[in-house]
């Protein structure tokens, strides 16, 4: 009894769909705005009760066949949207249109190419994944009818995280969709692909296609892949094209066979390339300061929600791991590419809920949608200036507030030129640090590396895939490695508690450097500053020179700006009335969040040297290299010349290490060179032997030698290049075919 009564219910829904698609349709041709046509400014009028009997009267007059003019709405119950579509909008609490969504969605519904640009966090998701499920709706797409859309997204990240506006959105509706993340399992995901109508996925693979982050998937890092997918799509699509940073390269659109796009670039006649509500500043702040000065802004701003941007994941993890060891007393957290998608999406979800530090790579840059990030810092300069403003759009998403700082070396001065570069449209001030107010972490960060060998080698690979990244920049003008001196390098390593410089190796080893890129460096003159070891690096005092009374960034003067920093510093850092923040160099730093108590000192000799905060009797902590004296006197806790000493003995360790190195990689290249001779000599014994066995013309003979030369030259194990790029090529036309197999199927 109950399978007919089902059925015709179900039918009752299909024959209501088909009245309502009907009724949109007719709707959406006969008041589809013109192309190039922008909506008008809201009206004045728009209270919030006035707009819901505005919306009631508009659909009731398209019932009657009196169709509205669309383009002019500012609420999504005022367009031409399904039902399912717009109860969902409003129980996700979307009511009124952001800019970008009033300008794209009546251009996006009727059919129209979209070429959108909007600020960071202005809500273009929407505005493309609403014409998505309308569109699927209208054409009565189902499960059996495959692939119905592609979102490409530059990221795991944040394809997930459109999958997730997908899924609100399109909740009432019956699609299947999802969003293809997995590196891995292509062949087990094939099953599940031909079934999904909606696909989000980071390109590897299709009738509207949307390219969120638009300029980036058509940059050149995705340009083999997105040409796949290009050529096995229908030519007849949709194509919607969103960024905060659009592209205006004829060729990129070109590539992707726009028609007629309605370009719409909501804030281009805006002041400003960023959000309103972002307050930006910059300090030049020299390399080897950038760790002194990142930890005494986290220690100052311990209530905020921070986002931090380095340049590498080695940069990452070294910076999380030291911090974590020092205790700055805020949670820390670190995301970046080598993580496993869950594993980042634990991250996010935790950050999102949670004041804390985040330390990231650009991973983290675009799109991601996190709220209440207070803070976004950049300790490392980014590559470009669409790429700052990405970063900084992190925070003062949709209407919120939001504050961003950058650290700039002396040496990358030039960025700062082009952010406030009129065409740029950057409101950025620049502030100085108060030099006496920075916290010195060297001590302790070289500590911490006493106790974790393990972190001495990341601390080493920081060291030098920060200047390889800088070496690999592709802006000279801001990135120039000949720009920091032999000094500027042993500093840095100084400030990572690196005891000696790391020698960078790759700067003679990279085959396509230009002379003049080789000129760059000195290597010598690199090789030379090993010995210098700075326990307290002293300050360039020019460039961190107090500036007046505007800084309020690591130290703000009224409480009431940021009263919650204040209120926690109180607690965390209570100063000698008096003598305020200043530190001597030697002076004792505190590193733990505690609160004052009378503690016994305690020193554990048997345990490693420099391991764990200790407090002294007034509860102030002491620097953990204190650990390594003897005897600890309440006046003087730290003993200099037993750090020297122990400085003076890693050094040697280290010294000893790096000739064994030496030696060994001596060893192998002898062992190379000494196998290569042998197979060669073996190869010419074959030869002469083939020769001898060979009856045949001498013509014969040479096609013979020279065809099996070649080949035992491609085999050739010792050859690496050789090997891996043909290793590499195959591996590339294989999965090209899978693609191509696959998307083929999908397609039919
Ligand atoms: N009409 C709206 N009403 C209220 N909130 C909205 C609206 N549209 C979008 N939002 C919210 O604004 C935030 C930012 O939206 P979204 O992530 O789409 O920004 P974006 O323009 O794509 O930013 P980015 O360039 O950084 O990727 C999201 O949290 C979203 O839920």
């Amino acid at each position: 009894m109950r399978r007919p009564q089902r059925r015709a219910v179900a039918k009752q829904s299909r024959a209501k769909d088909g009245d309502e698609i009907r009724l949109l349709e007719a709707w959406i041709d006969a008041g589809k705005p013109l192309p190039g046509t922008k909506p008008p400014p809201p009206s004045e009028e728009s209270s919030a009760a006035n707009a819901r009997v505005r919306a009631r009267d508009v659909v009731a007059k398209a019932a009657a066949g009196d169709y509205s003019d669309y383009g002019a709405s500012t609420r999504f119950d005022e367009l031409p949207l399904s039902q399912k579509t717009k109860d969902a909008l409003r129980k996700a609490g979307y009511k009124e249109m952001s800019e970008i969504q009033r300008a794209a969605l009546p251009h996006a519904l009727c059919g129209h190419d979209v070429l959108g640009a909007a600020k960071t966090g202005s809500g273009k998701t929407l505005a493309f994944v609403i014409p998505v499920i309308e569109k699927l709706y209208r054409e009565k797409w189902s499960q059996e009818d495959g692939v119905g859309c592609i979102i490409l997204s530059p990221t795991n990240d944040l394809a997930g995280q459109i999958w997730e506006v997908v899924r609100k959105v399109g909740k009432h509706h019956n699609f299947s969709g999802g969003a293809i993340v997995k590196r891995t399992g292509i062949e087990q995901e094939k099953e599940r692909i031909n079934s999904l109508n909606i696909l989000v996925c980071t390109p590897g693979r299709k009738q509207i296609l949307v390219l969120d982050e638009a300029d980036q998937i058509l940059d050149k890092n995705f340009k083999s892949q997105v040409d796949i997918i290009l050529s096995q799509i229908p030519k007849a699509r949709q194509t919607l094209l969103f960024s905060a940073t659009q592209t205006k390269s004829v060729k990129d659109l070109a590539r992707v066979s726009l028609k007629n796009p309605e370009y719409i670039s909501v804030h281009e006649q805006a002041s400003t390339a960023t959000p309103d509500n972002l307050e930006q500043c910059a300090m030049i702040v020299p390399l080897e300061q950038k760790l002194n000065m990142l930890w005494s802004f986290i220690k100052r701003h311990l209530k905020s929600k921070i986002l931090v941007f380095l340049s590498s994941v080695k940069q990452v993890k070294f910076v999380y791991e030291i911090f974590k060891k020092l205790r700055p007393g805020i949670p820390l957290k670190c995301m970046h590419g080598r993580m496993k998608y869950e594993v980042q999406q634990a991250i996010v979800a935790e950050f999102s809920e949670s004041t804390s530090v985040l330390f990231s790579t650009d991973i983290f840059a675009r799109g991601l949608d996190i709220g209440n990030v207070d803070w976004v810092v950049q300790v490392d300069c980014p590559e470009s200036v669409a790429l700052y403003i990405h970063r900084v759009g992190r925070t003062a998403r949709y209407n919120k507030k939001g504050k961003s700082l950058i650290f700039l070396c002396p040496q990358e001065e030039r960025m700062l030129e082009k952010l406030k570069a009129t065409e740029s449209k950057i409101p950025i001030n620049v502030r100085k640090p108060k030099v006496e107010q920075l916290e010195q972490i060297s001590q302790n960060v070289a500590a911490v590396l006493v106790k974790f060998p393990n972190l001495q080698q990341l601390g080493k690979r920081a060291f030098v895939t920060y200047l390889k990244s800088v070496y690999l920049q592709g802006d000279k003008e801001v990135f120039d490695l000949s720009r920091f001196s032999a000094e500027n390098f042993a500093a840095y390593a100084s400030s990572l508690g690196l005891p000696v410089t790391p020698k960078i190796r790759f700067v003679s080893h990279k085959k396509n450097v230009s002379k003049k890129d080789m000129k760059d460096i000195d290597v010598k003159q690199m090789k030379h500053k090993a010995e210098v070891i700075e326990i307290n690096p002293q300050v360039n005092r020019d460039m961190l020179a107090d500036d007046g009374p505007d800084d309020d960034i690591l130290y703000p003067k009224k409480p009431n700006t940021d009263a919650n920093i204040y209120g926690l510093d109180d607690i965390l850092s209570p100063k000698v009335p008096g003598s305020d923040t200043h530190m001597e160099p030697e002076k004792i730093e505190e590193l733990a969040a505690r609160p004052l108590k009378k503690k016994k000192l305690k020193i554990n000799m048997h345990r490693p040297v420099g391991t764990r905060v200790k407090y002294d009797d007034e509860g102030n902590a002491i620097d953990p290299l204190a650990s390594l004296a003897e005897e600890v006197g309440p006046e003087d806790v730290i003993h200099k010349d037993k750090i020297l000493q122990r400085y003076a003995e890693m050094l040697r360790e280290m010294q000893e290490d790096d000739k064994e190195d030496k030696a060994q990689h001596k060893k192998s290249l002898h062992e190379k060179k000494f196998e290569k001779k042998m197979k060669l000599k073996r190869r010419r014994q074959e030869e002469t032997d083939a020769v001898s066995d060979d009856s045949g013309s001498e013509s014969d003979r040479n096609q013979n030698m020279s065809s099996k030369g070649k080949k035992k030259y491609l085999n050739n194990s010792d050859d690496d290049e050789g090997g891996d790029a043909a290793k590499g090529g195959d591996l590339l036309a294989q999965q090209e075919a899978l693609a191509l197999k696959l998307l083929g199927k999908m397609h039919d």
